[in-house]
Parts: C-alpha cells; sequence; structure tokens
C-alpha cells in the first residue's frame, strides 16, 4: 500500500515549534508522507524555528502580505492554500492552534472535502470573542476536524459538541521543548542580589494604550536595584518599536531581538521570573519550574494555574507591580511557584498523534473520509480498533 500522505499547513513561529516533533515522528514511519507546507505568515521567525529542529518547509507559498488588511490576507490565505491542497491531494491536513494561516487552511480543506487534523484542539478562553482572532479561530477549526488532538482532558471535555474523534495527547510544545532541552546552553552562573526577569509581550489585546501601561510597570519593577529584565521584542510594529520607545533607555532593562527557541528555552530555565501574555510560554515555564505571571485576564492554558505554575493578573499596572513585587519579596510565595511540572503532557504528543492517525488512516474506509460521530470519550487517547 501506498504511504498515506500528510500536509501540515503552517505559518507562524509557535506553529512551527509545534508542528516540527510531529515532522520529525513521521519521518520514521514508513507507512507515513508528511509535507510541511509554509503559508508565510511569520517568514523569517518561522524559519528560524523550523531550522532549531534540522528541517525546512517543503513549499512556500507567500501568500500572506502582511500590510493588506485581514478580510484580504485570510481571503489569499484560503485560495492559495487550496490551490495548493488540490495539487497534492493528501489524505489528512492537519493545522497546528488558532492563527490565521490554521483557520485558512482548515476553510482551504473543507472547501475541497479533505479531513483535517487539529493539533492542540479544545483550548477555550471561556469568552467567544477574546483573544481575538485566536478563540473564535480555533472553535471555527475544531468544528470542521475530523480529528482533535487535545493537549488536555480538560481541552477534551471541551469538545464534547464536535463531530469529529478526540484524542487527548499532550502539547507537541513540550515535545518541542523535550527535543531541545539536551542541546540548551550551559547556564550562566548567578549574580548574587540580582533576580532575573524574562518579559515577552506581544498579543493583540495589550496594544495601544495597555501595551504603554505595562511599560510603565515594568520601569518601576526595573527601578529596583535587585533585578534585571530581558525583554525579546516581537518583530510586530505595534509592538517593538513602542517598547524600545518606552524602556529602551533604562539601565537595568535588556531590550534584545527575538531569541531562536533554544536560547528562549535557556533564557526560561534561567529566569527567576516570568511575565508574559504568550500562550506557548504558559506551557513551557511549567516545564522548568519558573514562575510565571501571566499578562492576560482569561487563558485558554488554565491547568498551569491551577497547578499553581501561572498566576493570571491581567495588565493593570499596579497590579503588575504588586504582583511581581508579591513574588520577588515574599519566599514563601515564591517557592509555592517555584515548582517544576508537566501539566501539558510528557513530550510524546506527537507519537500519540500520529498512532491515532495511522489508527484512524487503517481505519478508514475511503481517501477522503469524511467527518464522523465521536468514537471516543474525553480521556482515551486512541480511535477503538476498528472505529
Ligand atoms: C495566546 C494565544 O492564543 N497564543 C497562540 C499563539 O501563540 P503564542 O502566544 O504562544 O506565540 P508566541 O509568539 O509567544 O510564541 C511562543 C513560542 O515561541 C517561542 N519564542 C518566543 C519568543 C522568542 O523570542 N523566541 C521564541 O522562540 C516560545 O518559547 C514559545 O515556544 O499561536 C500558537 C500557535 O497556533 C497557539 O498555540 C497559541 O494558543
Amino acid at each position: 500500500m501506498r504511504p498515506r500522505r500528510i500536509v501540515s499547513v503552517v505559518g507562524t513561529r509557535p506553529e512551527a515549534i509545534k508542528i516540527a516533533p510531529i515532522a520529525l515522528e513521521a519521518r520514521r514511519r514508513p507507512g507515513l508522507c508528511h509535507r510541511l507546507v509554509a503559508t508565510g505568515q511569520h517568514p523569517a521567525l518561522f524559519d528560524d524555528a523550523l531550522a532549531g529542529f534540522g528541517i525546512a518547509a517543503d513549499d512556500r507559498l507567500h501568500l500572506a502580505p502582511p500590510d493588506a488588511p485581514r478580510a484580504d490576507r485570510l481571503a489569499a490565505l484560503e485560495a492559495g492554500i487550496a490551490a495548493h491542497l488540490h495539487r497534492l491531494a493528501p489524505d489528512l491536513v492537519l493545522v497546528q492552534g488558532d492563527t490565521d494561516s490554521a483557520r485558512a487552511a482548515a476553510r482551504a480543506a473543507v472547501s475541497l472535502g479533505l479531513p483535517i487534523g487539529h493539533v492542540e484542539a479544545g483550548l477555550r478562553s471561556g469568552r467567544p470573542d477574546r483573544p481575538w482572532p485566536e478563540e473564535p479561530n480555533r472553535r471555527e477549526i475544531d468544528g470542521c476536524a475530523a480529528l482533535l488532538f487535545a493537549p488536555t482532558p480538560g481541552n477534551a471535555a471541551n469538545l464534547a459538541d464536535v463531530a469529529g474523534i478526540v484524542a487527548v495527547t499532550g502539547n507537541t510544545g513540550i515535545d518541542a521543548l523535550r527535543i531541545a532541552r539536551p542541546a540548551l546552553p550551559v547556564p550562566a552562573p548567578p549574580i548574587p542580589g540580582l533576580r532575573q526577569l524574562l518579559v515577552t509581550c506581544h498579543r493583540r489585546e495589550n496594544q495601544g494604550e495597555r501595551l504603554h501601561g505595562i511599560c510603565a510597570a515594568l520601569r518601576r519593577i526595573a527601578d529596583r536595584s535587585d533585578v534585571r529584565l530581558t525583554l525579546p521584542l516581537h518583530p510586530n510594529p505595534a509592538v517593538g518599536p513602542v517598547i524600545a520607545a518606552r524602556l529602551g533607555d533604562h539601565p537595568r532593562i535588556r531590550l534584545v531581538a527575538p531569541l531562536d527557541h533554544r536560547a528562549m528555552l535557556a533564557a526560561i530555565r534561567d529566569a527567576d521570573l516570568i511575565l508574559s501574555d504568550s500562550g506557548g510560554i504558559q506551557e513551557e515555564a511549567p516545564a522548568f519550574g519558573t514562575p510565571l505571571l501571566v499578562l492576560r485576564a482569561e487563558t485558554e492554558r488554565p491547568e498551569a494555574v491551577a497547578a499553581g505554575h501561572c498566576r493570571l493578573i491581567g495588565n493593570r499596572p499596579d497590579r503588575i507591580v504588586a504582583e511581581a513585587g508579591r513574588l520577588l519579596d515574599d519566599p514563601a510565595a515564591y517557592a509555592a511557584m517555584a515548582r517544576p511540572g508537566l501539566p501539558f503532557g510528557a513530550g510524546d504528543a506527537a507519537i500519540k498523534i500520529l498512532d491515532a492517525i495511522e489508527l484512524w488512516f487503517g481505519a478508514a474506509p475511503g481517501k477522503h473520509r469524511q467527518r464522523r460521530k465521536p468514537a471516543m470519550s474525553p480521556g482515551e487517547s486512541r480511535p477503538p480498533a476498528g472505529a
């Protein structure tokens, strides 16, 4: 029998990091032929992230002119991906997460009648519109996927009303961390009396006035003589230049270019405290036992908050300063958060995902099998034999 063809369509740095373990695992399986298609949503960060795993995109589509209005970008993405998928005629289209690339790829697959596998399915912020557009994107993709790979049992429980098959797999971001960990740089020796804070901030809901407020709070934190803040700047023009203009002159704030994935993981490992609005960092920080204050009012990753690794603090300046101060000044509060844990899986998500896909291929009656009723309950990790 010919190998089954899987095409992953991805466009941004976090998608590259989270699809890489699947691409690597697929290579080890003779029954599968995996192809990685880049949409061009974040070209530079995307290529660097993949290169860290020794892989590159098989096809590049350059479909998303960054300056075009979102509706035009989405239309261009969907049309271009559909034309490409039509040529490739895969047996399954994989999309990761909640970006516009993922949504456009899912729509393109639906338009061609191709089945979709959704990696990182079932994340919900509790608000249908926030974060925008990620929350509406992930809900739409979940609604049309044949296979839904939920990182946690809680994510699977959020999928009770979808038509596809749900498997609990862990998050491939933890696989990526497991793969990268042995090659991380040796930690620099700590400087006595100096606490290292790592900060990332790029989410849409933290831009504009709110970003000004967050910068003001970071300045106040940096005014303490016992801290040093490092901020890798996101290239988004609504973020990097604004932060640089407000914080670039502070002697205890170091603004740096985006870090490659390994350097970022090392920075997470070596930080005493992280402040961030990133999704992926909420998954990675617990693995290193580094406390994380999440600069958002809600999260689609409540597992890390429930386990005590992260704390949701929103974006009001006074609260940011107070919460950081509490962890810096209260050793008991700090120790309660500074414990390693793996609320998003043990780093074997790609294996589980590809096991489930191979079982599904084995069970699928036709190449373009359509959606079906769930054959699994939340918490199960595989479709039952013969499903
Ligand atoms: C809040 C939210 O909805 N976030 C979504 C967003 O990602 P997310 O908010 O995670 O996006 P980020 O740009 O923060 O990327 C995080 C990843 O990039 C790495 N990193 C970060 C900074 C840096 O300088 N260098 C670097 O390598 C981090 O270690 C992490 O692995 O898209 C992801 C992919 O669809 C989804 O999983 C997330 O749900």
